[in-house]
This record gives structure tokens, C-alpha cells and sequence, in this order.
């Protein structure tokens, strides 16, 4: 088997992209948001409060033939940037691109943060990290990709995010006319449950490419990229005008002002992402003043390649044993 579906921004900065999806009998279509920093497949649903859906589209089971609640069961997860949702389980039919699953855990939410109200594009998330960090309880429950694996021509999802303009999830199988060159493959350490790889270094314009190991998780439902303050004080320091604002959360500069690319490594391969990504958005509709799309990773503990970087590649996710990720020029 092989699916392939479209990644399609969510808004004119990129800060999510959502792919479509159908649960249950009669299809029941959602548009998911797919999060390689995640496990848990969650929607918005009839059990979720009507003063927490502000236009999403909901997943109803009652309405579903085939759905089953999975008994005694619940979920809750925080991320990150503090969003955060709860609910209970459901199995039901679950396609994706063409590519179905019978009884594929849908979490039901119950409450969600207001940072999920308010983005009325998502209605709701795609875990594809590995199923140890899925949040169901008492039993944790697969990932769509753990579910759907073992029926793939190949144990493989490939991530093709575009700026500005529809992209694909492939499962399956590695599209050649998706990548140009070769694909560069490096381990992945998958504790505590993310897609953890080493970059061999990284360079800003121009400049000469620093060798060093950078590990950090590629992560689809990130919007930005977070490395160690010393790379990206580096970068901003060839960036008239910036500064690290605490008001604005982050490094800002004058969106008038020139901005170098960023050139990271993946093995001896080399990926530019170019100035354009990294002049993020102005931190108000209409401000002169820009967000920048690379930010400082002092303050998470991890660093994260997140939209910003893999807008600039094609990435393989080799679910093989062991797992290794794949990146390749486009
Ligand atoms: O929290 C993170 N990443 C952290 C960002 C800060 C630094 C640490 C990692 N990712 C989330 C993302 O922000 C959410 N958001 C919803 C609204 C539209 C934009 C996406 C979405 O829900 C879960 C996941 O995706």
C-alpha cells in the first residue's frame, strides 16, 4: 500500500500546514495538522465544548457506523509553545491519502486551549513521532504510520513542505520527482520518542561552514527553527537592527534589513534556507518590525528543525529497524 496527501499552509507565514483526512462510515473529513514532535492523533469532536470550537470541523462517532470507544480510556497532552487538549478514545476507520486503517485510535478532545480554539484551520493533529510518547491511558495506543506500516510497499513517510504553497505527506514509497541529488541518510535516536539526528554544522551567508554536531528533532509541527544561542547570535549578528526582544518573545530586526541564508549540514550534504524563510513576519499585520524565523533553543532543552528547515528539503521518516531520516535537495 501507498498514500500521498497535500500539506497546504494555513495561513501567509507558514506557521502550520494541514493535510486532509477521513474518519469513520460514512467518511467524516477533517483537515489534520501532521506532527513529526508528537504521537497523539487528536480532533475536535462532538464531545468537544461548544464555547471551545470556533468553526473547526468536528468528528462526531455517534454518527459513525464503525466507531468504537475504546473503554475506561483517556488522554492529555501539553506541548511546547503550553497549547494543550484531553478527552477519550475511539477506534474507527482512518484513511489518509488513499491509505486506510481499520481500527486507528482517534482521541475524541474534550477540552482544548485556547490557542487551539483560535486556530480555526486545525481541527486537530497527527501524531507521526514514535507511538512511546502517545498519551492514551491506561493502554498507549499506535500511530497512524506504526498502524499502517507493516502494509506499506516500503516503512517510509517523506515530508515535502513548500513556502507558500501546497506540499505532500507520501506513505509508502520516496517520490523521485520530489528531490533532485541524493538523499542523505543519518541514524535517529528515537528516546525519548522524537526523530532525533545529529546536523553536522551550519553556516550563515556566505560565511565559512562551521563543522559541529548539532542534534535536534525534525518536527514537522513546529513552525520555526530553534539551535544553541551561539549559532544564532552569529546569525543576527550580520542583521543591522536586531535584537533579542523578551517583549516580542525572540530575535526581531527591521523587516527593511538584509538578511543572510542559513546553510545547515546533514552529513557532508548542505541544505540554504533561504533569507526569505527567516524573515518570518512582522509581529503585527503591518508592522516594520520583523519575527525571525531562527530562533535561540537555550530555553527548550532540545534544539528543533522545524518548518522553516524542512520547507528547504525533501525528508525521508526510514520507520526501518533501527530508524534513520533521509535529507535531499529539491
Ligand atoms: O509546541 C510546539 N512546538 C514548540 C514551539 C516552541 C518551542 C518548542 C516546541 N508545536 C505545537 C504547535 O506550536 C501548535 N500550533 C497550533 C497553532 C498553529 C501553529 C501550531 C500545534 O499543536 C502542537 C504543535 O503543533
Amino acid at each position: 500500500d501507498t498514500g500521498s496527501a497535500a500539506a497546504v499552509p494555513i495561513d501567509d507565514v507558514d506557521i502550520a500546514y494541514v493535510t486532509p483526512v477521513t474518519i469513520g462510515t460514512p467518511p467524516q473529513t477533517l483537515q489534520l495538522d501532521f506532527d513529526t514532535g508528537s504521537s497523539d492523533l487528536w480532533v475536535f469532536s462532538s464531545h468537544t465544548p461548544a464555547s471551545q470550537v470556533r468553526g473547526q470541523e468536528i468528528y462526531s462517532p455517534n454518527k459513525s457506523s464503525t466507531a468504537k470507544l475504546l473503554e475506561g480510556h483517556t488522554w492529555s497532552i501539553t506541548y511546547g509553545d503550553g497549547s494543550a487538549s484531553r478527552g477519550n478514545v475511539y477506534v474507527d476507520n482512518f484513511t489518509v491519502g488513499g491509505l486506510s486503517v481499520a481500527q486507528q485510535a482517534v482521541q475524541t478532545a474534550q477540552q482544548v486551549s485556547s490557542s487551539f480554539t483560535s486556530e480555526t484551520n486545525i481541527d486537530g493533529l497527527l501524531g507521526l513521532g514514535f507511538s512511546t510518547l502517545n498519551t492514551v491511558s491506561p493502554k498507549s495506543q499506535l500511530t497512524f504510520f506504526d498502524n499502517a506500516k507493516a502494509s506499506l510497499d516500503s516503512p517510509v513517510f517523506t515530508v515535502d513542505l513548500k513556502a507558500q504553497a501546497a506540499g505532500t505527506y507520501d506513505f509508502g514509497f520516496i517520490d523521485k520527482a520530489k528531490y533532485t541529488g541524493e538523499i542523505t541518510y543519518v541514524p535517529v535516536n528515537t528516546n525519548p520518542g522524537y526523530w532525533t539526528f545529529t546536523s553536522s554544522g551550519y553556516a550563515v551567508g556566505s560565511g565559512s561552514f562551521s563543522s559541529q554536531s548539532i542534534t535536534g528533532i525534525a518536527d514537522t509541527g513546529t513552525s520555526l527553527v530553534y539551535l544553541p544561542t551561539a549559532i544564532v547570535t552569529a546569525y543576527y549578528r550580520q542583521v543591522s537592527g536586531a535584537t533579542n526582544s523578551r517583549n516580542y518573545g525572540g530575535y526581531v530586526f527591521p523587516c527593511s534589513s538584509a538578511l543572510p541564508t542559513f546553510t545547515f549540514g546533514v552529513g557532508d550534504a548542505r541544505f540554504t534556507i533561504p533569507s526569505s524563510y527567516i524573515s518570518y513576519s512582522p509581529i503585527a499585520p503591518g508592522s516594520s518590525t520583523c519575527f525571525g524565523g531562527l530562533q535561540s533553543s537555550s530555553g527548550l532543552g532540545i534544539n528543533i528543525w522545524g518548518d522553516v528547515a524542512l520547507k528547504a528539503a525533501f525528508v525521508v521518516f526510514n520507520g526501518a529497524n533501527p530508524p534513520t531520516i533521509g535529507w535531499a535537495k529539491k
